[in-house]
């Protein structure tokens, strides 16, 4: 099947070379074609243009799109969107004062999140994180990273990974899965950390692996919860069964958490919001794709990741929404972008770079997406009709997306 979008007033991040991501100055730059076209064969792009060359294929499904933009969907490349209930009683203690940390001190926190899921059904779980899903697609993301984390036994985490895959199977949404059981020390092993680390290692990665459920492994590798003998434990476990590092580090202190996710070929490293001239030395010449989440530092009114003098760096960066119950009950990439602008001082091309290309890249999805380029999938959003693309970061809370396509198929946004 053949669909053209004809009359684009914008159509960005478009390429003609693929590259597999944004860095330094460049991501100052967007690639952008006035009054485009665009043709979808299937799920893949076949072809775009400028509308005075636009062809006319005898058998095609037209879209007419004036006075509206067209880019890839976001791509949330850092997510917890799989967990039971909320936690908005927590909410109430950070606003009189008590710090994440001293809240994670108290058994509250990621543990409170632990009690719920353990004490919800699958089916009941899945049901819950659909609803979060079908919200993101309306929201323009195309593609979402999935943590587990909330389990801390091998029953819960596994049933954490089950939901995901479940989601992978049954919507349009490109899923990757990371397994996080290294996410908090679970109270009856607080006097012996290592004894769960074992059990992370010795008993959940291989069940993890034995039933495929995972792409990545992740560890909250920061002050109060992992250190980096542990960190570098599990990545090495993880590694054995070809699950590639994504970790949690420099979020609540200098943890050496970007060091060793360097170290051990990590795809980003996220949080980062204690980051010096030695974690970006480390980072210089990596594969590993910095990540930062402004949702989680707004929420927790944290202390700001530098991303300038990592741009200035010459590093990439990407931006994704951490969605999660308890420091960033939020997965809207496009406020995501307005925070970028407004807190980080990025400017409208670096943060939809960082959302785009650079977190499909921190997914491990760049040949795939995050860019309009030809045999790529054709996952898009279609603004409402908007004067420019800076606007979309700008408007930071009107719903601008009318339509999303996802492997070439307009979705039912209802
Ligand atoms: N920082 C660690 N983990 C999550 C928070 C999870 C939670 O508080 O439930 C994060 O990425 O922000
Ligand atoms: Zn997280």
């Amino acid at each position: 099947m053949v669909t053209l979008i004809k009359n684009i007033k914008k159509l960005i991040q478009t390429e003609d070379t693929p590259r597999k991501w944004v860095a330094g100055k460049e991501m100052a730059n967007l690639p952008a074609i006035d009054n485009a076209w665009l043709m979808i064969e299937d799920d893949r792009i076949l072809d775009f243009g400028t509308m005075d060359n636009c062809p006319e294929p005898d058998e095609a499904s037209e879209i007419d799109v004036s006075g509206r933009i067209v880019m890839p969907t976001f791509c949330d490349s850092h997510t917890h969107l799989v967990y039971a209930g909320s936690r908005e009683i927590e909410y109430g203690d950070k606003i009189r004062g008590l710090s994440y940390e001293e809240i994670a001190k108290r058994g509250g926190g990621i543990l409170n999140s632990t009690k719920l899921l353990a004490q919800t059904s699958e089916d009941d779980l899945y049901e819950q994180a659909l609803e979060r899903i079908h919200e993101i697609i309306g929201f323009g993301t195309g593609a979402v990273e999935i943590k587990s984390g909330y389990g801390l036994d091998t029953e819960n985490e596994l049933k954490m990974l089950r939901v995901a895959r479940r989601l992978k199977e049954t919507t349009p949404i490109h899923i990757k899965t990371t397994f996080l059981g290294a996410h908090s020390i679970p109270m009856e092993y607080r006097n012996d950390q290592t004894k769960f680390v074992d059990k992370v290692i010795n008993e959940m990665i291989p069940a993890v692996a034995a039933e495929e459920l995972a792409d990545y492994i992740d560890v909250f590798c920061d002050k109060g919860f992992f250190t980096v003998e542990d960190t570098e434990r599990i990545l090495m476990a993880g590694m054995k069964y070809g699950l590639i590092g994504k970790i949690h580090a420099n979020e609540l202190d200098y943890s050496g958490g970007i060091q060793v996710g360097v170290k051990y070929n990590a795809r980003s490293v996220d949080h980062l919001e204690f980051v010096g001239p030695e974690e970006i030395k480390a980072l210089q010449g990596s594969e590993t794709m910095p990540t930062v989440l402004p949702g989680a530092a707004f929420f927790l009114n944290m202390k700001l990741s530098p991303v300038r003098e990592m741009m200035n760096a010459g590093l990439p960066l990407a931006l994704a929404s951490d969605y999660n119950p308890g420091s960033s009950p939020s997965g809207n990439m496009k406020f995501i972008m307005s925070l970028g602008c407004i807190n980080y001082k990025m400017t409208p091309e670096e943060v939809i770079n960082a959302t785009t290309l650079n977190s499909a890249y921190a997914m491990g999805l760049e040949e795939d997406l995050g860019s309009i380029a030809k045999g790529k999938i054709a996952n898009l959003i279609i603004t409402k009709p908007i004067p420019s693309y800076e606007y979309l970061p700008y408007a930071y809370t009107s719903h601008l997306v009318e339509q999303v396509m996802l492997n070439g198929e307009l979705i039912n946004l209802d």
